[in-house]
């Protein structure tokens, strides 16, 4: 066994064990082990880096709303057969076709015609072979709401035919009117996706207002404990979100300023308690000079309700009409049973946390150029501007709009101030609200809420064993650990074969120099 010339010195005159005249490794030993580590590395990569090709899924949503109905084709990915994977930037097709279903009132064969291009665009969308698989839901909000049960149900009926037919996944109960509450948590549910902070803690999460165009929802996290008619409990990982979810139905802002022209009309309350106009009908939500455009009467329904009530004399002013739509918000505060009520005779906690405020919010500040961390000062100065401006010139500076939005923007920018800082006590410097209507390019679209919880719940995702995942599912990633695993029990098998000789050292007087011999084995 010839001895190693070691020039160690020892730390002591202990001996040291190291290797001696260590096993010439064969050379096929080599060879085979850095196949299987270079085998086990080309595998590791192939299914980290490559993974295969994910299905992808398709569902739809119709969102039946008051001023419109619109078809959103939502793509997705299941990736390790579990976990569902949204890309609600490239994999979202959405088309609209107004007016919105709750029109068809007299005539409920029109609203399922009405659906005829949404689906033909959904078609258009999907792979012909996924369309059976392709589950499809019409869920109706505020329109339908507004409606007797008989009318809604007759609407529903008749859309429910054309749904049948339409070559997706359909059942009976998928065309329905949500309540209001689910829109709600639905639409935070998208904007805490879309911001990153589902299934983080509760705190961290934003809440949403949204002013649609009958209904307004206003949903958050809240600390504080709630009746149960207005608390919703939501549970994403091991997160459970206690919120307070509410939609005040006539609240939406087509409606209320529907409402409110009557109410002037009728005279039940002047804009201003000892204004000159008192008895004279003045509609201080629509700018002087403003006259209906005979034209505009005699066109569809959307025109009949939002033409100007008869009787009624512009005469644009922001605070009179932020006064009246005020006294509108509060009606029925007397009826309060809670310790205060910010809107009507409704419990709401405190407002908690950051918001965001889309739809009507968002389209009215976007108007007024206003920045999405606007305050709701800025939107002040801006209504009392345009509500005191000439409605001649304001057509001459807005020529491309529609003159049915353009009249509207006195009235909703007095609106929201009423709504949000008179009532909801939001103050006109806060800036804990956004006024958006999309997060990171993804749509605050009630609908993605929907579609993100029925999903997630329906793969289970939040609650999957990842190991019976695994193993139950056929996915490349079983083939590749058990592969892996089987290389490194032979790169271990390789490297024991050649394992380290334990080795002692000795130092030989007689001859002056070390001597190292092998332990145990025999050479
Ligand atoms: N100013 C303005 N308003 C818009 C625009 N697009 C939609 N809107 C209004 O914004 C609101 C849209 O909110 P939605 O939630 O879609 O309304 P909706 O679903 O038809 O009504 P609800 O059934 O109450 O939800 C409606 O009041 C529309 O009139 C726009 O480009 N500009
Ligand atoms: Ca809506």
């Amino acid at each position: 066994m010839d001895p190693i010339k070691l020039q160690i010195r020892p730390t002591s005159r202990s001996t040291a064990l190291f290797s001696r005249n260590p096993r010439q490794t064969k050379p096929s030993s080599i060879v085979a082990i850095s196949i299987a580590i270079s085998l086990a590395l080309v595998i590791s990569i192939y299914v980290f880096f490559f993974p295969a090709k994910d299905s992808t899924k398709y569902g739809i949503i119709i969102d039946g709303g008051s001023t419109g109905t619109r078809i959103h084709v939502l793509g997705y990915s299941v990736e390790g057969g579990k976990k569902p994977v949204f890309d609600f930037k490239r994999g979202l097709e959405s088309l609209r076709v107004n007016p919105g279903l709750s029109s068809y009132a007299e005539d409920p064969e029109g609203a399922a015609d009405s659906l005829s291009e949404l689906l033909e665009f959904g078609r258009r969308k999907v792979p012909r072979n996924l369309w059976g698989e392709t589950e499809i839901r019409l869920m109706a909000t505020a329109g339908l709401r507004l409606l007797d049960v008989e009318v809604q149900e007759r609407i529903l009926e008749e859309c429910r035919k054309v749904l049948r037919v339409s070559g997706f996944k359909f059942r009976e109960e998928w065309a329905s009117v949500i309540t209001g509450s689910d829109e709600g948590v639905y639409a935070w549910v998208v904007a805490n996706y879309a911001l990153g902070t589902l299934g983080g803690n509760p705190l961290q999460t934003t809440g949403i207002i949204e002013l649609g165009g009958a209904s307004a929802q206003v949903t958050f996290f809240s600390s504080e404990p709630m009746p149960s008619d207005f608390s919703r409990s939501i549970k994403f990982g091991n997160i459970t979100y206690n919120l307070y979810s509410h939609s005040f139905l006539h609240f939406g802002q087509n409606v209320a300023h529907e409402s409110l022209r009557e109410l002037l009309s009728n005279g039940d309350f002047s804009p201003a308690a000892g204004s000159l106009h008192k008895k004279m009908d003045i509609d201080p939500c629509t700018p002087k000079g403003y006259l209906p455009d005979s034209s505009m009467l005699s066109l569809g329904s959307v025109a009949e309700k939002s033409k100007y009530i008869s009787g009624l004399q512009a005469r644009g002013n922001f605070s009179e009409c932020r006064s009246a739509a005020q006294m509108m918000l509060q009606k029925g505060k007397e009826k309060c049973s809670y310790d205060r009520c910010y809107l009507g005779s409704v419990f709401m906690p405190k407002l908690q946390g950051n918001f965001l405020a889309t739809e009507n919010f968002f389209h009215t500040s976007k108007f007024f150029r206003l920045h999405e961390k606007a305050l709701l000062s800025d939107l002040m100065v801006a209504g009392q501007r345009f509500c005191g401006e000439d409605w001649a010139k304001l057509k001459k500076q807005h020529q491309s709009l529609y003159e049915e939005d353009l009249l509207r923007y006195c009235f909703s920018s007095a609106y929201i101030v009423a709504l949000l800082h008179d009532s909801l006590e939001i103050a006109l410097d806060d800036e804990r609200i956004s006024f958006v209507n999309q997060v990171e390019n993804i749509p605050l679209d009630w609908a993605l809420g929907a579609f993100i919880l029925h999903i997630t719940s329906n793969l289970d995702v939040w609650k999957h064993d990842w190991i019976t995942t695994i193993i139950k599912d056929d996915s490349p990633t079983l083939l590749s650990i058990i592969a892996i695993s089987a290389l490194l029990v032979l790169i271990a098998w390789f490297i024991s074969k050649w394992r380290k000789p334990q080795l002692k050292t000795v130092y030989d007087l007689e001859k002056g120099r070390y001597i190292v011999t092998r332990i145990g084995r025999s050479s």
